[in-house]
């Protein structure tokens, strides 16, 4: 975690960019302008359409990339919304990782994989790569601890190889997440405080020079009473923070997710920063695909500082 955390007090911002596309998203006219491109490249008329959005997502990522980069840490793309694309969308979620750690930033894949231990490790890959080979460009991903220890064993292994880190799901912030995690165990505990030691046992042999582990936890924005009593339980693991803005969470929200030094967390938002343009009240069906693209990034950029501005009186107090 150490070189994430080295970011953050670069730029002074605990909070990482959530590059989740979609085609509600990403301005029309920006996706009308591969059209032609597109229709020339594919190999059968069925492949435009996802192939078009492909290209779309990827000029979109890298301007809202260009915008945010000296101001933030971080960015975190979710794979679904590449996946959703098929093979094009996967091309261009390692694309944008990779355009992302040229620009400097911190790369976390929220991937949420989770499996029995022997395919576990292949899921691994995308920390150590492939021999000298790393075609995934990712810094960290997101872990699914559902299967217990051996499915976590060989994130932990790859991470600590490649000098990299994973963050393990112990509170998330979707509405159902109590369905499962607040449920009460024999000893008194809830699920997810047993999850929460868990995670912390299996950082414990790989804690940097800040004094926090590889393997993080993702707790939710909208949890803020259980966030800070995790922090409490959680010494040595850094927190992923999602549920920011558009779910509703604010920096009072996740204050008590930082440890005393205003360190310990980073606080993801993904539409509130990325679909900013959307509400700048400033958009107009006939701009050109230029004009929509800088109204893209000047949003993006205007509300990464207000999230970081809100999060420095919040946290660094
Ligand atoms: O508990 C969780 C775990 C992951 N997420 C992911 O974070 C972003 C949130 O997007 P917003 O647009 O800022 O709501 C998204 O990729 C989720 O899959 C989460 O929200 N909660």
């Amino acid at each position: 975690m150490d070189r994430l955390i080295e970011a953050i007090d670069n730029t002074q911002n605990p909070s990482v960019v959530g590059l989740d596309p979609t085609e509600a998203l990403v301005p029309p006219q920006v996706v009308a302008s591969f059209a032609d491109e597109v229709r020339d490249s594919v190999e059968s008329p069925e492949e435009v359409e996802s192939a078009q959005l492909a290209v779309a997502y990827f000029e979109y990522n890298r301007t809202i990339i260009d915008a945010i980069a000296d101001i933030v840490p971080a960015v975190k793309p979710q794979i679904a919304m590449y996946e959703a694309l098929g093979p094009a969308g996967v091309d261009i979620y390692t694309m944008t990782c990779e355009y992302a750690a040229q620009q400097g930033l911190y790369v976390l894949g929220d991937i949420k994989r989770g499996d029995i231990g022997s395919t576990a490790a292949a899921y691994a890959h995308h920390l150590n790569g492939v021999g000298d080979f790393d075609p995934w460009h990712e810094d960290a991903v997101t872990v699914n601890p559902y299967l217990g220890t051996d499915g976590i064993t060989p994130f932990v292994e790859a991470a600590a190889e490649a000098d990299k880190d994973i963050f393990v799901l112990v509170r998330t912030s979707n509405p159902s997440s109590s369905e499962l995690q607040m449920l009460d165990l024999a000893d008194g505990t809830k699920v997810y405080e047993h999850v929460a030691d868990l995670v912390e046992g299996w950082g414990a042999e790989t804690i940097g020079s800040h004094g926090y582990s590889r393997v993080g936890a993702v707790v939710g924005a909208t949890h803020p009473e259980e966030g800070k009593a995790l922090r409490e339980r959680m010494p040595h693991t850094f927190f992923l923070v999602p549920g920011y803005g558009a779910q509703g969470g604010t920096a009072a929200d996740v204050a008590g997710m930082f440890d005393k030094q205003g360190s310990g967390a980073i606080v993801n938002s993904s539409r509130g920063i990325i679909g900013a343009w959307k509400k700048s009240g400033k958009y107009s069906e006939s701009m050109t695909a230029d004009e929509a693209l800088d109204l893209v990034a000047s949003s993006a950029r205007q509300a990464a500082l207000d999230m970081r501005d809100n999060l420095r009186v919040a946290v660094y107090r």
